[in-house]
C-alpha cells in the first residue's frame, strides 16, 4: 500500500457540535454481493433520506467488465423500475463521485486495509467486518490482521467508536470510523448492560451465555461447517473458548475473560440469533425491578423491545427485522434469572444496526428508515 497522509479529526472538521444536520448523504456499499451487503442495499434503497442519492453499489476491484446490476447479485431486489449498476470498486470513483460514508461489508482483512484509505480521501467508514472492533491488541489477535502502517492504524483504532448505539449513541455523531459490532455480541451486550450497569450482577459465580445462530451468520462462502448435510437436522457448539466476540463483551461489558463464558451454536435455521443468558443476582430481586431496569435503560431506543418477566422473545418474532428484543424469567426466590435475546443477525446484527449507525452520524433520527 502507498504511503498515505490522514488528517486528524480535528483537521478533518468533523465536530458534533458544528455539523449541520444535511438533508441526505451519499452513500457507497463495498461487499454488496453479500448477505449482509444485500440487506444494506434494501434498506438504503429504501431509506427515506437516500430518495435522491442512489448509493454506489461496488463490486470488487479490478477492470470495468460487462454491465453489472445489483439484481444479478440480489434479485430479490427487483422493482419494476431498473436496477442500480454495480461498479467495480475504485477510490477514484468513490471521490469524483463525492461518497461521504462508505459502509464495508467486506471480509476483516479486507476492511483494516481499505478503512485508512477511505479516512486519507475523507470519507467516513462504517465497517461491518470485526477488524476495528477490538482496542486491545490481545483481544484482536484472533483476526491475525496486519497493517501496512501500524502507528496510523493504532491512532484510527483508537477513535474508530464500537457502533452500538444504545452505548455510545453520543459517540457516533461525529465519528469518522464506525466498527459495527459482531452479531452475537450485539444481542448479549445489550441483554447484560443494563443489568451490569445497575451493579445488580453477582460476577463470582460467571455469567453464562448460550447462544444460537442461524447458518447466514456464517457469510455465503459454502464450508464444511455450513454445508446442508452438516447443518440440517443437527445443533452444535463450535469455538467454545475461543470465538472472535467474546473479546467484544468483555471491552464493552468492562468484564475480565473468567467473569463471562460465551458458547455460539450454529442453528439449522437461515437467520436469526436466540442468545440465553444465566445471571446470579447479588441480592434477591422482584422480577418488577428487573423490568424497570431494562426499560429504563432503552426508554429512549427505539430498535430494543423490552418484554416482561416470562415473556420471552423468539427468533421468529424478530426475524426480518431491525429490533433485539430482550425478555427475561426470575426464579420465585430472586437471585437466579435467565435473560433471553433475540434478534436478526442480518439486520439489528448488522446491515439494521449500520443504517441505524449512519442515521445517528448525521444527526437523523435513528429508527429512520428501519421500523
Ligand atoms: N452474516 C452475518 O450475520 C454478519 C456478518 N458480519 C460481517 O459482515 C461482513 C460481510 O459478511 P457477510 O455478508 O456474511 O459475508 P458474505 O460472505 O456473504 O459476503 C462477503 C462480501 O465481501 C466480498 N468480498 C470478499 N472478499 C473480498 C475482497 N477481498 N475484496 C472485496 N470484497 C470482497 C464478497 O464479494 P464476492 O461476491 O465477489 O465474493 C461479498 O460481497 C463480514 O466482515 C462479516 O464478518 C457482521 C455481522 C453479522
Ligand atoms: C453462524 C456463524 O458462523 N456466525 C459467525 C459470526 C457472524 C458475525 O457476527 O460476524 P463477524 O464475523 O462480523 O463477527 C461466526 O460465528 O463466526
Amino acid at each position: 500500500m502507498a504511503e498515505i497522509s490522514v488528517l486528524t479529526p480535528q483537521e478533518s472538521g468533523l465536530h458534533a457540535k458544528y455539523l449541520p444536520v444535511p438533508s441526505t448523504v451519499r452513500t457507497a456499499v463495498a461487499g454488496v454481493s453479500g448477505y449482509a451487503g444485500g440487506e444494506l442495499a434494501r434498506l438504503l434503497l429504501h431509506h427515506p433520506k437516500l430518495a435522491d442519492t442512489t448509493p454506489t453499489f461496488l463490486g470488487r476491484p479490478g477492470e470495468d467488465a460487462a454491465k453489472l446490476y445489483l439484481t444479478d447479485l440480489q434479485p430479490q431486489l427487483a422493482t419494476s423500475g431498473p436496477s442500480p449498476e454495480v461498479v467495480p470498486f475504485s477510490w477514484d470513483r468513490l471521490v469524483d463521485e463525492g461518497v461521504e460514508v462508505l459502509f464495508l461489508a467486506t471480509p476483516h482483512e479486507q476492511s483494516r486495509e481499505w478503512v485508512p484509505e477511505a479516512i486519507a480521501r475523507n470519507i467516513r467508514v462504517i465497517d461491518l467486518s470485526g477488524a476495528w472492533r477490538l482496542n486491545d491488541d490481545a483481544n484482536r489477535a484472533v483476526y491475525k490482521l496486519t497493517d501496512a502502517n501500524p502507528d496510523l492504524a493504532r491512532n484510527l483504532q483508537a477513535e474508530a467508536v464500537y457502533g452500538c448505539p444504545e452505548l455510545h449513541r453520543k459517540d457516533l455523531r461525529d465519528a469518522r470510523i464506525v466498527a459495527n459490532p459482531g452479531c452475537y455480541a450485539t444481542s448479549i451486550i445489550l441483554a447484560l448492560a443494563p443489568l451490569l450497569e445497575a451493579g445488580i450482577v453477582d460476577l463470582s459465580p460467571g455469567i453464562i451465555c448460550d447462544a444460537k445462530s442461524g447458518i447466514s451468520g456464517a457469510g455465503k462462502a459454502a464450508t464444511a461447517k455450513t454445508h446442508f448435510m452438516y447443518a440440517a437436522d443437527n445443533l452444535s457448539a463450535y469455538n467454545v473458548f475461543g470465538h472472535r466476540h467474546t473479546g467484544e463483551l468483555l471491552e464493552q461489558l468492562h468484564l475480565d475473560a473468567s467473569d463471562i463464558q460465551f458458547t455460539p451454536h450454529l442453528l439449522p435455521i437461515p437467520r436469526g440469533i436466540l442468545s440465553t443468558i444465566y445471571v446470579r443476582l447479588i441480592e434477591s430481586m422482584h422480577p418488577e425491578k428487573i423490568e424497570s431496569i431494562f426499560r429504563a435503560c432503552y426508554a429512549t431506543s427505539p430498535l430494543v423491545r423490552v418484554r416482561g418477566n416470562g415473556n420471552l422473545p423468539q427468533i421468529q418474532y424478530i426475524v426480518r427485522t431491525n429490533y433485539c428484543d430482550i425478555g427475561f424469567e426470575l426464579e420465585p426466590g430472586g437471585k437466579r434469572l435467565v435473560i433471553v435475546s433475540c434478534l436478526d443477525n442480518l439486520l439489528k446484527g448488522a446491515a439494521g444496526q449500520a443504517v441505524q449507525n449512519l442515521n445517528l452520524m448525521c444527526g437523523w433520527n435513528e429508527a429512520e428508515g428501519l421500523l
